[in-house]
């Protein structure tokens, strides 16, 4: 997670990294605030302290929403409410705001804290579009890159809500344009009510200077980047292997709210219809899994239930019905020793756990201990800590001294990611084309590692979360070359004919299932 005083660092508007430096956009209140924030020592919040600091003309939501957009920049935090794990309350938020703008407003409310999500997770998202547009509408190019950091962002909210979320026009420059000038200056107030004022009136006249889509394959590949919002190595790629049609309609689902999945907690005795009643008690709406019996799905009401304490109780988990699907082409049975070999932080080893009526072991293996952690915790709080047993370890290392064989291996390896863009909103602008060659790599020694754990006759499930082909079947065919006392064990008795390719491999294809994106091959041993 992001630390605060990552506002040391001044980012660039044109790479989006950060760079360390002295702080140089920040106005002096921006600065005063920045020393508090590297000072070992808190500040009591005393009422008299509050009470200096509060504004009440800036809204709550616009506050959080520029603070968070500062943080997930900067420091490459997630946008989701969910990564914040349900630390996210409005306590908190405020204190960020403090830190970070020098002052305090009301106290969010939990329509302000849904407006935050929506207005973070959407202007994550069009980065490449909102920032096209406020470059076009800039004096120069230059005062678009040499922008300082929050103005940026605050620039991209208003364009935000005005050209994507239709918000009344007029009340967002009001607005952006006041909290401009109380977090920086009077001239940066000035500067945003210009720029979104031409934007209002380009809307108006339905003249957004847009990029058309034509001339070569790289021309057009820029103008679907920057008409969709992704980086356009991504668009050459899926235009590529998926053709420009469906290429849209996946960039379409990743600029889409994200809905999630929660998971009965059977290890605990929870039910689905206990989770349902819970849902109904809280009017969360919800629709049942048609695919797995421990699973609804929901559109909205996250927050509600975070707040409600289901999560904390360890009733249920957020967890979406890709991954569950793949601990159905493993097949958990009780009694089995299972090792899952990048277990962390435990969405699949405490759903596999779950289902082994407290027989058997899950040796849950991860090179990340901090990560790890929260997989034993969390296995105590759902009650099946008895069927887990955790390995700190590089899988390389671990698979070369420990002889150990088990009736089934699971790999979810370290992958891209591009299979759960709609839920992760800052991912598309943090994945490099240089970062797949690299994954490949590890994938296929991860691979070979954890085919050592599989004893004779038993299975190995490779997966990931993406829905490329050379991170999926490509790593496959790879290792099914390199390793021939291994073949495709078909998963069509495991999940349904939908999610089944022709090889016998699974895969959830967003814009197909409305679910996110993921993949497993079920590999079987020779006696
Ligand atoms: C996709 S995540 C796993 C998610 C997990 N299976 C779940 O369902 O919650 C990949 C994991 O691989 C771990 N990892 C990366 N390199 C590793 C290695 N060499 N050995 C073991 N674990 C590794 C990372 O720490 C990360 O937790």
């Amino acid at each position: 997670m992001a630390h605060v005083s990552s506002l040391h660092l001044h980012l660039s508007a044109h790479t989006g990294k950060a760079a360390p430096s002295k702080p140089p956009k920040f106005s002096k209140r921006i600065n005063k605030a920045s020393k508090s924030i590297s000072s070992p020592k808190k500040r009591p919040f005393s009422h008299l302290h509050k009470a200096q600091k509060l504004n009440l003309e800036v809204s709550p939501h616009r506050a959080v929403s520029a603070v968070r957009l500062m943080r997930i920049e900067m420091g490459g935090a997630f946008a989701d409410l969910l990564n914040e794990k349900g630390k996210g309350s409005g306590d908190n938020e405020m204190a960020y705001v403090e830190r970070t703008l020098g002052f305090r407003t009301k106290d969010l409310e939990d329509r302000d804290l849904r407006l935050v999500t929506e207005i973070v997770g959407g202007t994550v998202r069009w980065r490449r579009y909102l920032d096209h547009l406020i470059c076009s509408l800039c004096h120069d190019e230059n005062t678009f890159r040499s922008m300082e950091p929050l103005l940026l962002q605050i620039l991209r909210m208003g364009f935000y809500e005005i050209v994507k979320l239709d918000m009344p026009p007029y009340a967002v420059v009001d607005e952006n344009v006041h909290l401009a000038k109380v977090a920086l200056r009077p001239g940066a107030g000035n500067m945003v009510n210009g720029i979104l004022r031409k934007l209002v009136l380009l809307k108006e006249n339905n003249s957004l200077p847009l990029p058309e889509l034509d001339g070569d394959d790289r021309s057009q590949a820029r103008a679907l980047a920057t008409l969709y919002s992704h980086p356009v190595w991504m668009v050459r790629r899926w235009t590529k292997y998926l053709g420009q049609e469906e290429a849209i309609r996946l960039m379409m689902w990743n600029n889409s709210d994200p809905s999630f999945s929660l998971r009965a907690n059977s290890g605990k005795g929870v039910t689905r219809d206990d989770l349902v009643m819970r849902l109904n008690s809280l009017k969360v709406p919800y629709e049942l899994s048609l695919h797995l019996d421990h699973f609804v799905r929901i559109k909205i009401g996250l927050q509600i239930v975070i707040r409600d304490g289901l999560l904390k109780q360890g009733l249920c988990s957020v967890q979406d019905e890709s991954a569950g699907l793949v601990v159905s082409v493993v097949n958990p049975q009780p009694g089995e020793s299972i090792v899952d070999c990048c277990a962390a932080p435990g969405g699949k080893t405490l759903y596999m756990a779950s289902l082994m009526d407290g027989q058997g072991m899950v040796y849950a293996i991860d090179i990340n201990k901090g990560r790890l952690r929260i997989l034993r915790e969390t296995a105590k709080l759902h009650q099946v800590d008895a069927v887990i047993t955790t390995v700190p370890s590089d899988l390389r290392v671990f698979a070369e001294k420990c002889p150990m064989k088990s009736d089934k291996v699971l790999l979810d390896a370290p992958c891209s990611g591009l299979g759960v863009l709609s839920k992760r909103a800052d991912l598309r602008w943090n994945r490099r084309l240089e970062d797949l060659e690299e994954l490949k790599r590890l994938q296929d020694e991860l691979l070979d590692a954890a085919s050592k754990l599989v004893k004779p006759g038993g299975i190995l499930v490779y997966s990931t979360c993406s829905i490329d082909h050379e991170e999926n079947e490509g790593r496959v065919d790879a290792f099914l070359l390199r390793h021939p006392e291994f073949q495709i064990d078909p998963v069509d008795i495991y999940v349904p004919s939908d999610f089944v390719t022709e090889r016998g491999f699974f895969s959830s294809n967003p814009v197909k299932h409305s679910i996110d994106g993921a993949f497993a091959a079920r590999l079987i041993r020779a006696l």
